[in-house]
């Protein structure tokens, strides 16, 4: 059986802490490969600030050279909100022969009750929570934890960053960041 660990996220825009955390986990949990599923709408999130088709060209550009790395872009042709359930249903649909492990920042275990059919959903996927050494998760979904150097690097800082004309190299992978130079993303008007 393979085993296929699953990093969604909006990638608005892909950074270093998302590569640190896959790359760990790919190691760490000893998967055959990561597939970054960047979002189309994200369920709990506000609208990301560049197209789902630029974020997706981020994506490739960042997983680039990296042959365990994968893409995938079923949120964004399955269009409209993209719960993580529909995701997992149809991919386990597709792929009788895997185990997919769901990755997550440690932001998110603790919110992880709320999400979309959880119950459900914590049949199809085994969760990987990537948290700092001595976070506690009492919930009823059983959480993997996987220890990463802390990277207080996110998105949001990025997107803040940019816009107002400070560097962002070094944040994220050098190709993204070519990327979002000549294609002026996130700088304000
Ligand atoms: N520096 C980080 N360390 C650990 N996990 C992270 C880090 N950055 C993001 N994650 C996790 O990666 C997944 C995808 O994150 P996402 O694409 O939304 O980026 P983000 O940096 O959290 O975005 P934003 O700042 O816009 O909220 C989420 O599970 C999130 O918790
Ligand atoms: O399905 C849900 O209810 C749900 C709620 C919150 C987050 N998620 C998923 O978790 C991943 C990271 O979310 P975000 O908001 O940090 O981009 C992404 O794949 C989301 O679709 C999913």
């Amino acid at each position: 059986m393979r085993r296929i660990g699953i990093l969604g996220g909006t990638f608005d825009p892909p950074h270093h802490g998302h590569m640190v955390m896959a790359e760990y986990v790919y190691n760490e949990m000893e998967l055959d490969e990561i597939w970054f599923i960047p979002s189309h709408l994200p369920p709990h999130k506000q609208k990301a600030a560049v197209s789902s088709e630029e974020r997706l060209q981020m994506v490739e550009q960042a997983v680039a050279g990296n042959n365990h790395f994968k893409v995938s872009s079923v949120e964004l042709d399955r269009k409209g909100k993209s719960y993580t359930i529909d995701t997992m249903r149809e991919l386990t649909r597709s792929n009788k022969e895997v185990k997919f492990y769901f990755i997550i920042g440690g932001d998110m275990v603790a919110s992880l009750s709320q999400w979309h059919n959880i119950e459900e959903l914590g049949k199809l996927v085994q969760f990987v929570g990537v948290t700092r050494p001595g976070y506690d998760w009492d919930g009823k979904i059983p959480v993997y934890h996987v220890e990463i150097p802390l990277l207080e690097i996110s998105s949001s800082l990025i997107r803040e960053r940019a816009s107002v004309g400070k560097s962002i190299r070094y944040l994220v992978p050098d190709n993204v960041y070519q990327f979002i130079k000549e294609h002026r993303l996130y700088e304000s008007d």
